[in-house]
């Protein structure tokens, strides 16, 4: 998510996360919420909105009952000849191939296990993950996940407890990311409209788009969609509520595989 603060500075394997036993949250299965949207539409914006209802963007990392995380740090390390494309606004960062699939599902299957993860930190700058730090992603009731293809992969798909699609129309998108990318991503003009005119664009329609039909909530306008919001974020409520008084009323035990398929709330089930 952009301008995530980094929560704490250590050196980053792909071993993926580590188990905390110390935490509060650990071992319960978080509600997890997929974010996806094109390009610019207002994921960040939608998730910190959300955040901010939650009374969440105050606390500490650690505390937290919802975090946000970006799929923007899973975007895979390039080869030299890629970084050279990349540089110039010619490496295609919309296709499914530009991502770490593998490393997705493993941070997500492990944040379901209740279990703390440190996730790479992505610097548009430099088209790379940083070598020496990472963003720790404490244990949590409810994670957002947002990214352009969140709902590309179906292994990953099907890990979300609810779907929403940030739906922003295209022009906006773009009024958007032209001045987001020169100020806060280092590009010049002339580069950011060819990538989007080769890549972002045709990617968006092949493979971004085509996912809003999995999509549980659609959010026509994003962050302007106060009622949508509203709405998202009565469901958490209802869901952290129901969580706290199954804890008052049922002895303490193991997470249950079984919760993914049979929840003891009614909230874990998937349409699709
Ligand atoms: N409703 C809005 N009105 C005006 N600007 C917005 C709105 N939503 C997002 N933005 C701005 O547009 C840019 C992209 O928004 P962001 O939430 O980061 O999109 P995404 O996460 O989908 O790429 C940011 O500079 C953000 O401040
Ligand atoms: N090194 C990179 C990595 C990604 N991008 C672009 O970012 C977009 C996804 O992030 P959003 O916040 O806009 O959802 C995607 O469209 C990539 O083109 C990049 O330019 N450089």
């Amino acid at each position: 998510m952009a301008g995530q603060p980094v929560s704490e500075v250590r050196k980053f394997s792909e071993t993926g996360c580590r188990f905390n036993g110390k935490l509060n949250g650990e071992g319960k299965t978080p509600f997890l919420i997929g974010v996806a949207g094109g390009t610019a539409s207002g994921k960040s914006t939608v998730c910190k909105r959300i955040m901010e209802k939650l009374g969440q963007v105050d606390k500490d990392h650690a505390e937290r009952q919802v975090v946000c995380i970006s799929q923007d740090s899973f975007y895979r390390e390039l080869t030299s000849a890629e970084k050279g494309k990349a540089e110039k606004g010619q490496f295609n960062f919309d296709h499914p191939d530009a991502f770490n699939e593998e490393l997705i599902l493993r941070t997500l299957k492990d944040i379901l296990a209740g279990k703390k993860c440190e996730i790479p930190l992505y610097d548009y700058r430099t088209n790379s993950r940083s070598e020496t730090q990472f963003q720790t992603i404490y244990p949590a009731d409810v994670v957002l996940f947002e990214g352009i293809l969140v709902f590309f992969f179906p292994e990953i798909r099907e890990l979300f407890h609810m779907k929403l699609f940030v739906d922003t129309d295209s022009d906006t998108r773009l009024a958007r990311r032209v001045p987001r990318d020169i100020n806060e991503r280092g590009r010049d003009l002339e580069q950011v409209l060819n990538q989007y005119m080769n890549f972002v664009k045709p990617a968006f329609e092949e493979f971004c788009s085509p996912t809003k039909k999995y999509a549980d909530v659609i959010i026509p306008r994003g962050a302007d969609n106060t009622v949508a919001i509203e709405l998202i974020v009565q469901h958490i409520r209802d869901f952290l509520n129901n969580r706290v008084r199954k804890e008052e009323t049922l002895p303490p035990s193991p997470v249950h595989a079984s919760w993914r398929t049979n929840p003891p709330d009614g909230h874990f089930t998937r349409p699709h």
